[in-house]
């Protein structure tokens, strides 16, 4: 279970988000709805320990994560072109996150709903959809127990949107938690077991 206890987020003195209160377990979608400007990347940058809370702790089966937790909790943005370095092929990309033992690239591949044909190319040479499903792909070989996903459609068209929705569905299967960020209400709704709004400053239950 990643959960957030009494957690405070912002940016020096300013506080965004206090008290939050946040479980989800492994298998589980759960989406996270709010204005722009309501602090939820600046939570899921806390949650995967990108940046430290202004107060309050994030827990991993109720205990504090090491202090380098992004193999457990991984994040993914909704530019996957800023979070792919350049100069790296698909595969390096991936390879940089992979254990050790190696990647099974088809059975990875598949996971991410990937073609094996293009972990050859560069990131300028794949679609902006093909390129999410290499970012999903990185995520899902670090293993992690956690996907933080923030917006991560908000650039694609429908089916690469679907697409993408299915390989995050299937990480949950598979038994990964997911937070799912999004402003495509209908969408959230349709993809997560329930939905928070960080609209006040504790999370509560959205109505969709
Ligand atoms: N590193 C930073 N330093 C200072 N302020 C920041 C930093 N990052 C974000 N902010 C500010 O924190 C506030 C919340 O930003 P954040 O990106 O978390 O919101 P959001 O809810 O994800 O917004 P959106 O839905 O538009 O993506 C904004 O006012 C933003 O300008």
């Amino acid at each position: 279970m990643l959960s957030a206890r009494s957690l405070a987020v912002g940016h020096g003195r300013t506080a965004l988000l206090t008290d939050v209160e946040l479980d989800v377990a492994p298998g589980e979608i759960v989406g996270l709805v709010g204005p722009s400007g309501s602090g939820k990347t600046s939570l899921l940058r806390v949650l995967s320990g990108l940046t430290r809370p202004l107060a309050g702790e994030v827990l991993i089966d109720g205990t504090p994560p090491p202090k380098r937790p992004q193999g457990r909790v991984a994040m993914l943005f909704q530019s996957a072109r800023r979070s792919c370095d350049p100069r790296l092929t698909l595969r390096q990309s991936i390879e940089l996150c992979a254990p050790k033992a190696g990647v099974d690239w088809d059975a990875l591949c598949a996971r991410a709903d990937l073609q094996t044909a293009l972990l050859d190319r560069h990131p300028h040479q794949v679609s902006d959809g093909q390129l999410q499903r290499a970012a999903i792909a990185r995520a899902l070989a670090g293993q992690p127990g956690y996907l933080l996903c923030d917006e991560m459609t908000a650039a694609l068209d429908p089916a690469a949107t679907a697409a993408v929705v299915a390989t995050v569905r299937r990480a949950a299967v598979d038994g990964a938690g997911v937070l799912f960020v999004s402003h495509d209400l209908p969408l959230v709704a349709a993809v997560a077991d329930r939905v928070l709004d960080v609209a006040e400053s504790s999370l509560r239950k959205a109505h969709l």
